[in-house]
């Protein structure tokens, strides 16, 4: 029972019927009343503004006869009423005014205090115009009151009925002052967002495309507010955009249908679908697009319209398709290398095993790729391999735990480390590896992984050992006498100036032997000089026979050899010196098949002296074969030197 400002008479006597009817229906009762609304009655809080000497007994008698449950404050003038109304203590649902003359006066700043609090005002029978008056102020509720009080029997159900509209009043409001509040800031998000993106109602229609989204797709926001046509930003023919999806039942089953295998929900946020698709009618080559979108829903839940927002990944993509051909590309130079190749990753799992490792190593890529197992190529059981070693930053301590005496850090790269070993499960007979590892980094030189590289070092290993052994040989040759065997003078100078040097700095003893074929003339010019040869080589082979490991013999001259004695004091080498004369007296020798025969031979000997060299030493020696000839040949001479 409201009435409009512009309050006219016929509207007034309308009212006035109006509550004629309520009387007649004796509606009386807040109980019917319930029955008629539906409405339950909570605590009903009055304020009653009464006239100066005005009698609020019957007023509050009328409410109390009636169900209404309530409390009443009283107050008499427009101080009180200010009082009450800005107090925190009293919250008040309605304002019962009982007119008196004295209200009219100041009825506007009444109207004003009681802001927008429910009024209901009271008036005395036969003074209408005042209520008339002050209604006119603000269109509220009214009663007219008779003599008796008659009327406010019906004030209970008037003040329910008013506090109700009111509360319904203020629902409404909030509601739709919510629903601006929502509007507005949605707008703001959407307008105000650098991210394309676009709202639509439950009608699928567009209410909101930011400027962003203008630019993203080329359609102006005045072509598309209002319309259904947000698949023409994206497709070819009509069809439903992932917001209008938003607003289906039976919602990922549809996304589903309409993105196959391109749509997820966000992690993130779990109301939020996401999706990356290529949209070949976008800009001059089609683009890819990152798009998200969300339904909106009001305060009950109830889906009332979808967001979707969108981003440009064509360059992400372009960077990530130029990545991946250039990791196919890397993986192909890898595969191709002639050189065995594998790669780790900072998980130590296996990447890349190429053809040339599966080659050297017996290891098929397929058997190790994608596991941790790249020590079963050159180990029996697990262990890190060099370049597990380089990925875990290993220092030349750590890599010589497993790689004692066999590693070395790279000349031409800090951090790597190269090694050569064998390894003898591979080929038939194994192989010697020369391996490197290297840390692979990424653009903040962080290390990602790590790639070893294996070389069949067996060719070269062979060359270098027959190379060895040839160089050996060749050195053996260069000191030794192709007849006998036994070393050359060449090497005997070699050999005696070293050894003089060591008798002299350390005081040691040294002795030397110089033996002489007796009568090898005759051998030769009897027999021949090829069967005097074996007599030489006979020779040879008694005085090896004779020799402790540190001595040397050496084939001096023709039919002359020198034995030379480290360690050895005079006394001993004269016993060598007759043992070997024996043996070689011993030696039969057959110059022809029926022929025995028995050569000799003739031995001086000296001592190292302080103040020798090697002339001296193999002089006295020589003087002492010289004797021994002299002597009869077939003996031992030693030439002291303190004698001589
Ligand atoms: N078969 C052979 N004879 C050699 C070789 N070198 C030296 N002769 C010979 O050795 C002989 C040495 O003879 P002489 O120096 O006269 O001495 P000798 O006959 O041994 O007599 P004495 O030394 O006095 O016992 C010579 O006939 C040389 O030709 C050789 O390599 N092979």
């Amino acid at each position: 029972m409201q009435l409009k400002s512009t309050f006219t008479d016929e509207v007034f006597s309308l009212v006035l019927g109006f509550i004629q009817v309520f009387l007649s229906l004796d509606l009386t009762r807040i109980g019917a009343f319930m029955l008629l609304y539906g409405e339950s009655p909570s605590q009903i809080r009055i304020l009653l503004l009464l006239g100066q000497d005005a009698d609020s007994a019957p007023l509050i008698r009328g409410m109390q006869d009636s169900d209404l449950p309530c409390t009443i404050h009283e107050c008499r003038d427009l101080m009180q009423l200010d009082h009450v109304l800005s107090s925190k203590d009293f919250s008040i649902d309605v304002l019962v005014i009982d007119l008196a003359e004295s209200h009219l006066k100041y009825a506007r700043q009444l109207i004003q205090i009681s802001q927008n609090l429910p009024i209901v005002m009271l008036a005395p029978a036969g003074r209408e115009a005042w209520i008339k008056q002050a209604v006119q102020l603000k269109n509220e509720h009214f009663l007219i009151k008779d003599a008796e009080g008659g009327f406010l029997a019906l004030l209970p159900i008037v003040l329910l009925r008013v506090i109700n509209q009111s509360r319904e009043q203020h629902a409404r409001t909030s509601a739709e002052l919510n629903m601006i509040e929502h509007r507005l800031s949605l707008s703001q998000i959407v307008e105000g967002s650098p991210v394309a993106s676009f709202v639509i109602d439950c009608n699928h229609q567009v209410t909101h495309w930011n400027q962003a989204c203008e630019v993203f797709t080329g359609k102006k926001a005045f072509e598309m507010i209002g319309t259904s046509n947000q698949w023409q930003a994206f497709y070819s023919e009509p069809r439903p955009v992932l917001a209008d999806l938003m607003l289906e039942d039976a919602l990922e089953q549809k996304v589903k249908a309409f993105y196959p295998g391109k749509v997820s929900v966000s992690s993130n946020n779990k109301g939020v679908f996401e999706a990356e698709d290529f949209f070949a009618h976008m800009g001059e080559n089609g683009r890819w697009i990152y798009f998200t979108a969300t339904p909106i829903r009001d305060d009950c839940g109830k889906v009332v319209g979808a967001m979707e927002t969108l981003q440009d990944v064509t360059r992400r993509h372009a960077v990530e398709a130029a990545l991946q051909a250039s990791e196919a590309f890397l993986a192909q130079i890898v595969d191709g290398s002639s050189v065995a190749t594998f790669v780790i990753d900072r998980d130590h799992t296996v990447t890349h095993w190429n053809r040339a490792c599966e080659a050297l190593t017996g290891l098929a890529a397929s058997d190790v790729i994608g596991t941790h197992e790249q020590w079963r190529a050159f180990y029996p059981s697990e262990r890190p391999v060099m370049a597990d070693l380089i990925m875990n930053g290993a220092m030349a301590d750590d890599v010589d735990q497993f790689y004692h005496g066999k590693f070395r850090p790279s000349r031409l790269i800090e951090g790597v480390f190269e090694a050569e070993d064998f390894f003898a499960h591979f080929g038939t007979e194994g192989k010697w590896v020369f391996f490197t590892a290297a840390p692979l980094r990424d653009l903040d030189g962080k290390v990602v992984g790590a790639i070893e590289t294996l070389q069949d070092m067996n060719e070269r290993r062979l060359a270098e050992e027959a190379l060895k052994a040839s160089e050996a040989r060749y050195r053996d040759l260069s000191i030794t006498d192709g007849m006998t065997g036994l070393f050359n003078s060449r090497h005997f100078y070699e050999s005696i100036e070293k050894e003089i040097e060591r008798a002299r700095r350390y005081g040691r003893p040294l002795s030397l032997l110089l033996m002489d074929i007796d009568n090898f003339k005759k051998v030769n010019d009897q027999y021949g000089h090829l069967e005097g040869d074996k007599v030489l080589q006979s020779l040879a082979m008694v005085i090896r026979g004779c020799l402790r490991e540190m001595d040397s013999a050496y084939r001096y001259g023709g039919e002359e050899f020198i034995v030379v004695l480290p360690e050895t004091r005079s006394d001993d080498a004269i016993n060598v010196a007759e043992r070997l004369r024996q043996r070689f007296e011993d030696q039969i020798q057959r110059p022809a098949p029926s022929l025995v025969l028995h050569c000799t031979v003739s031995i001086g000997v000296s001592q190292f002296v302080v103040g020798d060299d090697a002339k001296s030493l193999v002089k006295r020696a020589d003087d002492g074969t010289y004797q021994a000839k002299h002597q009869g040949k077939n003996c031992v001479v030693l030439l002291d030197a303190l004698k001589d």
